[in-house]
């Protein structure tokens, strides 16, 4: 890290550009600006005039495209749609500023890296960045991954940090490619869980949360609702992009469907045993050296419920076969991923994901429970069924890399969610909190 003198000089005299002003990108601009250095942006160029309009109490400048934002910043960051990134830096980058340093803010680098050394002209340095979680998030603390890639000057990189340095979040230092395969690992699986759950319930024409305490009921279902509906309240290009454009995603969500069929193929044909065995084989990989408090515990997310239903005395909650939950051990066990070693490049999502993936095989008996439930108990398998169905779809549409059918079959799911996703992101928002404070204080 540079010296303070030397990032006060550096907030004087250096202009930082924002090229793509969407959710981050406008996170980005107003945390820098907030802390002091001079920040311009622009989005599509038919944009100027509105977003003039609204940022007249906000402390950046916006310009009128890409050209006019390049040839003043020292350092530049594109954040736009991942599907468009080679041809946004295609157009800007004959702007670029002499000497300046360059990077994106898209979710998957290889392609990012690529178009910059493409486009770029040689004397720019590149220095990448990912904050690794959602506009909504407080990215205090939060992991920001910074990618060196290639620095002539060797105050490139402490002024990047030092400008990162704003959003106060944990710096965690990596390649292109150590990026790229530790986030297929942990976010495009994450998303394809939780995708394929909302369109099983979409199938169904199911809104979990009504339904009484039957099913559907308790605090890890309240994870699955608030996660799903927090995804499809999103921009359905930011999954796409993320999944399609790595490789190593690909792999990844296939493998996650396979073992979703898989599993469900034990459930419908009764077999206990072999079910049994193969959970309890990856378990052991997964969790077998896991010791001390769980990250998360079912009482915690009890409350988190979108449901108006106060549970009465006598009623109770069939036990689920968690299917998608155990998909996802069984997966990384197939592919040999110890999820713990990518915690520290992690989204919040992922950590709930792992939290409860845990609490699920390291609470005495309730693996058990579980398996009891998939294979003796059929009141899920009709969900299950459509869960393995949406599973393998989302894995053609990224293996066929199509931004089209992904963007109708979030969007048809989305248009379904729709009147509940401002509650949901409400309650997601709180959930969230409640789980990284939990965390955090477990961590410590
Ligand atoms: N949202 C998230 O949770 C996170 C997203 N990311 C990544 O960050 C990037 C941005 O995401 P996010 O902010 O959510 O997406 P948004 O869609 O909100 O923002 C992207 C913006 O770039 C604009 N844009 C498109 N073309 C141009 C252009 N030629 N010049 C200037 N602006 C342009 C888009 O306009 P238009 O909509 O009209 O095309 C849009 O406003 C993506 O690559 C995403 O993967 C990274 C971490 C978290
Ligand atoms: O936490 C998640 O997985 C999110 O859904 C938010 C998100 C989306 C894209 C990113 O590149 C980083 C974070």
């Amino acid at each position: 890290m540079a010296e303070l003198n030397q990032v006060e000089v550096w907030k004087r005299t250096k202009t930082i550009g924002i090229i793509g002003l969407g959710d981050m990108g406008q996170m980005y601009a107003e945390k820098f600006s907030e802390s002091g250095w001079t920040v311009v942006c622009c989005d599509r160029e038919e944009r100027y005039e509105e977003l003039l309009e609204c940022s007249q109490n906000k402390k950046y400048t916006i310009l009128k495209n890409g050209h006019h934002v390049s040839r003043i910043s020292d350092y530049i960051i594109y954040s736009v749609e991942a599907e468009i990134i080679d041809k946004i830096i295609g157009l800007y980058s004959p702007s670029t500023k002499v000497g300046s340093v360059v990077g994106g803010q898209t979710s998957c680098k290889s392609p990012e890296i690529k178009a910059l050394e493409k486009h770029l002209p040689p004397d720019a340095d590149i220095v990448s960045v990912h904050s690794l979680h959602g506009p909504g998030v407080d990215p205090e603390g939060q992991p920001l991954v910074l990618i060196k890639h290639r620095c002539h000057n060797d105050k490139s990189f402490p002024f990047v940090e030092a400008v990162m340095s704003s959003l106060k979040s944990k710096h965690v230092y990596l390649t292109y490619e150590e990026h790229d395969k530790i986030t297929a690992d942990t976010q495009a699986v994450t998303h394809a869980a939780f995708l394929s759950m909302g369109v099983a319930w979409y199938k169904i024409q199911l809104y979990p949360w009504t339904i009484g305490v039957n099913r559907w009921f308790g605090g890890f279902e309240n994870v699955k609702v608030n996660i799903s509906l927090r995804i499809y309240s999103n921009k359905w290009h930011v999954y796409a992009g993320l999944a399609i454009t790595n490789p190593a995603a690909h792999q990844q969500i296939m493998q996650y469907a396979k073992s979703a069929t898989e599993l469900f193929t034990l459930f419908a044909q009764n077999k206990k045993e072999e079910l049994t065995q193969r959970l309890y084989a990856a378990k052991e990989f997964v969790f077998g050296k896991q010791e001390g408090l769980l990250l998360l515990d079912d009482s915690i997310l009890e409350k988190y419920s979108l449901s108006q239903h106060v549970p009465q005395e006598g009623e109770e909650t069939l036990p689920n076969s968690h299917l998608s939950l155990l998909a996802i051990v069984d997966s990384w066990h197939q592919l040999k991923i110890n999820p713990y070693d990518h915690i520290i490049c992690s989204t919040p999502l992922f950590r709930i994901f792992l939290g409860v993936t845990e609490y699920l095989f390291m609470t005495p008996d309730l693996l058990d429970k579980t398996i009891d439930a998939a294979i003796n108990c059929d009141a899920f398998r009709a969900d299950d069924l459509e869960f393995v169905i949406a599973a393998r779809s989302w894995s053609s549409i990224v293996s066929f890399e199509s931004y089209d059918l992904y963007r109708r079959q979030f969007e048809e799911v989305q248009e379904f969610f729709k009147p509940m996703l401002p509650e949901a992101n409400v309650i997601g928002n709180e959930m969230i909190k409640t789980i990284l404070r939990h965390v955090d204080q477990k961590k410590a």
